[in-house]
């Protein structure tokens, strides 16, 4: 697929690979290991990195990488710092990065998704960096020319074997490392390269640092972008995908059991022994979303056990900078609506549409939800048609991107729906914020 898009005026055009963000799937980093890292916990020194002419990044040696004068004021606040334990070569950029002169960036747009494990956020974010329309290279964290995706699992101060030997899941907020989390990305949002730890899914041990840059936008997706005050402080924006645990059975057994060839016990087991943690640690995060896509079963079929029919919510927080809540016929009412139709195909059990105000957790929210499948993709500009706000920029844009992602999980229902229109705010939002305008990705 061929996409153009357009920053501050360059134009370019690049290829969309599909690939997910390689949050625990795929290939681990091994662009900074073993000789070519230098640790500042040996050198004590600050190190910058050298200006790079790509996205991709060279594969460093000792000799590219500079020691720069620190300032007394950063040499304070590294002296200041507790030991950083496993992550003892974690580092921060001593000066500026060269990225923000290069892509003409003020401060990057921070972005924070959270979930559990198997929630469907690699889903998501696929939708997310398509919407950006960069080629995103290979690594570990894909770093493409307006969008960065980091995982935060790279802050786990445990390995896997620590964490059995504690007795102790990588849910819980001791097996996270958020001093270090917290310093490096608000380094990050103030124009610094940092050294980011990797937590490596593969072997599950701890690997030597990466180097990432700042970018236009940064997403911070994992168990715990909004658990930490001062992580959350940092985020523009926020987003919560909100499974039941039906659906988060259905979805996990669909996977672990076809593709990671998991038994269905096994899988059972491991939901019900990261219950307790994952509602004392992930869940709670609800409350400080800016939007969160709520999954769960179907209302349409009375005793549906096949969880294939969804009923999904988006819940908009109002009066959030940027964010422009979408909305169905009319911005503030009550709706209840059947599109069924002449103008929309619907097959059983048929497709309901609600809309209106909400409290969640005390604050305003606006929510439409979607009950039921799409029979076809392509009369879904009827739906847009009826939605307002949903940040696309020409008629018809929101099915165009439905129709180009129509091979993707839930693209028949509303998680692929809503999923695009908060893809299409985040555009919005990072437009909002920087004054800057991205092109549309698929065409009219
Ligand atoms: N909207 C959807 N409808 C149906 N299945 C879905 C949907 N989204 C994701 N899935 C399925 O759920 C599983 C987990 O999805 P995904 O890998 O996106 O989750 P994740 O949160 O990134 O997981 P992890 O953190 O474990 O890597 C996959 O098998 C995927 O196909
Ligand atoms: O909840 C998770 C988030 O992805 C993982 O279980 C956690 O990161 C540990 O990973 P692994 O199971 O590969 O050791």
């Amino acid at each position: 697929m061929v996409l153009g898009f357009n920053v501050a005026g360059a134009v370019r055009t690049t290829a969309v690979r599909e690939r997910p963000p390689v949050c625990g799937v795929g290939a681990q980093s091994s662009r900074f290991r073993g000789d070519t890292m230098v640790s500042v916990a040996r050198t004590r020194a600050f190190l910058a990195v050298p200006p790079l002419r790509s996205t991709r990044l060279p594969k460093p040696t000792r000799q590219t990488w500079l020691h720069m004068q620190t300032s007394t004021m950063q040499k304070a606040r590294y002296a200041e710092k507790a030991p950083r334990g496993v992550h003892k070569e974690a580092a921060v950029g001593a000066v500026k990065s060269e990225a923000l002169q290069r892509k003409n960036i003020q401060r990057p747009v921070m972005v924070g998704v959270a979930a559990d494990s198997g929630a469907g956020k690699s889903t998501f974010l696929r939708r997310v960096m398509r919407m950006f329309g960069s080629d995103i290279p290979k690594g570990h964290t894909p770093q493409g020319e307006l969008i960065t995706v980091i995982c935060l699992d790279d802050w786990h101060n445990r390995d896997r074997q620590g964490r059995k030997e504690d007795n102790i899941t990588a849910l819980d907020e001791n097996c996270q490392n958020f001093d270090l989390m917290a310093e490096q990305l608000e380094a990050l949002k103030n124009g610094f390269d940092i050294m980011k730890p990797i937590y490596n899914h593969e072997t599950g041990r701890i690997d030597p640092p990466e180097l990432v840059s700042p970018n236009h936008i940064v997403v911070v997706e994992g168990l715990h972008p909004m658990y930490d005050e001062r992580v959350r402080k940092l985020l523009d924006f926020s987003v919560y995908l909100d499974l039941d645990d039906e659906v988060k059975i259905a979805w996990k057994i669909q996977r672990d059991m076809a593709e990671r060839g998991h038994t269905l016990e096994a899988i059972l087991a491991s939901i019900e022994a990261r219950k307790p943690d994952f509602e004392r640690f992930i869940l709670p995060q609800r409350q400080y979303a800016d939007a969160v896509i709520q999954v769960k079963p179907t209302e349409l079929i009375p005793e549906d056990k096949e969880r294939k029919i969804l009923k999904v919510r988006l819940l908009q927080r109002e009066g959030v900078q940027g964010f422009k809540t979408a909305y169905l016929f009319d911005e503030g009412s009550t709706i209840e609506w059947i599109p069924c139709g002449r103008r929309l195909t619907c097959s059983y059990p048929g497709i309901k549409f609600h809309y209106g105000p909400e409290s969640f957790y005390g604050a305003d929210f606006s929510t439409i939800e979607v009950d039921g499948e799409f029979a076809k993709l392509e009369e879904l500009v009827y739906i847009e048609s009826h939605l307002s706000n949903t940040g696309t920029k020409y008629y018809g844009e929101l099915t165009q991107l439905m129709l180009a992602a129509q091979n993707t999980p839930g693209a028949y229902n509303g998680t692929a729906l809503f999923q695009t229109i908060i893809a299409l705010k985040i555009r919005e939002i990072y437009e909002q914020l920087t004054g800057r305008k991205v092109d549309p990705v698929v065409r009219s």
